[in-house]
């Protein structure tokens, strides 16, 4: 079973905004297997990282984020269901207090520990982050679920630094790591057209959700754990539970790459 869904008491700016009015492709979703449409024009999706564009990680508050540098097309990713190339900005993970939840998609009602979001935006139609989140289709995100399982050695370089954010607004310098290794060798996915699961919820989100999880052990879900939603000084909250309830499809149709 599901959370209790301590969303709305999280972080008071998603008490304002546990939906946006009238959405009618809000994310994230619960992906039926038998109810997705295999889509034979689906190419395979075509990643390009540089690992010399990442900056830093930082504690935002909802997460932790690593940023890049998104000033040209060094890392990108095309294919799969775009129409041209989108450039990566920054990527961050949702989880669960426990490992019986954290996910913010399903699949047929299946929830993980924890989920991966890779954040993109469209160069072509916008000229900044900012702006393509206003944009029908101004973003991708490509979502990879995370299981309990074997150590990850590429994520172990990424936890190691979260003890140097675990406040909010804190942030540390994070050189030339590549997110590619955060990828299962799977190429299957399904993909939807939704929204941020955050603030703005604006629907402009492309999804490209990862049929096969990436394997992480207990230790590296409880660093997760040990951040905090508060800043130094304030009354220590732990940065759990951090994902958005599920949102209903409408009248939306999940395609999949694979048969
Ligand atoms: N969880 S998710 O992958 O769906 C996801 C991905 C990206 C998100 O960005 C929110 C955001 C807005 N802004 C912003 C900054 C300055 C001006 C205007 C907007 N920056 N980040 C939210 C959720
Ligand atoms: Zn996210």
């Amino acid at each position: 079973q599901r959370a209790p869904c301590r969303y709305a008491d999280l972080h008071p700016l998603w008490q304002s905004e546990l939906s946006v009015s009238g959405g009618t492709r809000q994310s994230p979703i619960n992906i039926q297997w038998r109810d997705s449409v295999y889509d034979p024009h689906l190419k395979p999706l075509k990643i390009h990282y540089d690992p010399t564009t990442c900056l830093y990680i930082w504690n935002n508050g909802y997460s932790f984020q690593v940023e890049f540098d998104d000033s040209a097309d060094k890392s990108v990713i095309m294919g799969g269901p775009l129409e041209n190339h989108y450039r990566l900005k920054q990527f961050h993970f949702h989880w669960g207090a426990i490992n019986e939840w954290g996910s913010e998609h399903m699949v047929d009602s299946k929830v993980y520990p924890a989920e991966l979001h890779l954040v993109h935006w469209n160069p072509v139609t916008s000229t900044s982050f900012e702006e393509a989140i206003m944009e029908n289709n101004g973003l991708v995100v490509i979502g990879v679920f995370l299981k309990l399982g074997a150590h990850h050695a590429g994520l172990q370089k990424l936890v190691d630094a979260l003890p140097a954010v675990k406040h909010k607004d804190t942030i540390v310098e994070f050189d030339v790591f590549d997110p590619s290794c955060l990828m299962p060798s799977c190429p299957d996915y399904w993909t939807y057209d939704g929204s941020l699961t955050t603030p703005p919820l604006t629907e402009s989100v492309t999804w490209i959700i990862k049929k096969t999880p990436i394997e992480v052990d207990q230790n590296q879900l409880e660093e997760f754990r040990m951040l905090l939603f508060t800043s130094a000084g304030e009354e220590e909250k732990r940065m759990v539970d951090n994902f958005r309830p599920l949102q209903p499809l409408m009248n939306r149709t999940v395609r999949s790459s694979f048969r």
